[in-house]
């Protein structure tokens, strides 16, 4: 049976990249995107912002909504100081299967939390499963109908604090209108737009990084 693009993205970590080295992991999947296949990473560009917010941040508790193969849990893990965890949520087995095998290809899985499940059964369970209090930093990157009622149960189980750093792709392309009217309305956060490119392509897409003000 014919493999699928995530198993071909592996393929091409476990062919071109080092083990052990999360930055040729990122530089062997961008280049397997740009060159054969489109894949919806938050790729080079935007990964790039991402990293900058995440140094500026030091987050101590760290989640991510989607992890798909694992690039962006790659891009944040390896910039988390030792003792830190980044927990990061996905739905996909077939995905899970493989973003398990990248982070690992990478060195990262002891910075990794990986659990399979859904945003909106799994946040509620946060505090249970790990005694996480509160998250410093969350990357939204799931199925865009999902970012706003998902940051709306992070605030239910007061899993934000004054301060909290949400960072959510895709604003623009695909979009995520519900959303941006939220965060940049609410009087509970203060928004800002980092403009950029759908990953590997010249569409406009960009980050919307928003603090949580309590
Ligand atoms: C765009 S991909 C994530 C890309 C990844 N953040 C990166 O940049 O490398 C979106 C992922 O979110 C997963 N997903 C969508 N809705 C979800 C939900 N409610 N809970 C958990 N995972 C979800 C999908 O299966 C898919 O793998
Ligand atoms: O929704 C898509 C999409 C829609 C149609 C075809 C392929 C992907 C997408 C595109 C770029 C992204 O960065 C991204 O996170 C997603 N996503 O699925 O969450
Ligand atoms: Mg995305």
């Amino acid at each position: 049976t014919r493999s699928t693009r995530p198993q071909r993205l592996l393929r091409a970590v476990q062919q071109k990249a080092i083990k052990g080295d999360p930055q040729s992991v990122i530089s062997a999947i961008d280049y397997f995107c740009r060159h054969s296949e489109w894949a919806m990473n938050v790729g080079d560009e935007k990964g790039s912002i991402l990293d900058s917010v995440v140094c500026e941040v030091c987050p101590t508790t760290a989640l991510e909504l989607g992890t798909y193969c694992g690039y962006s849990t790659v891009r944040i893990a390896r910039l988390l100081p030792p003792g830190t965890k980044l927990i990061t949520l996905e739905f996909n087995p077939a995905f899970a299967a493989v973003a398990r095998q990248v982070i690992e290809y990478a060195g990262l899985q002891n910075k990794v939390c990986l659990v399979e499940g859904a945003s909106g059964d799994l946040i509620p369970k946060m505090c249970q499963m790990f005694g996480i209090k509160t998250f410093d930093f969350v990357f939204i990157d799931h199925w865009k109908d999902r970012y706003l009622p998902d940051i709306k149960l992070l605030e239910e189980c007061q899993l934000l604090r004054k301060g909290s750093i949400l960072l959510a792709d895709n604003v623009i392309c695909p979009g995520t209108p519900e959303y941006l009217e939220y965060v940049r309305n609410s009087p509970h956060y203060e928004s800002k737009y980092f403009k950029s490119h759908l990953e590997y392509t010249k569409v406009e897409d960009g980050l919307e990084k928003s603090v949580f003000l309590g």
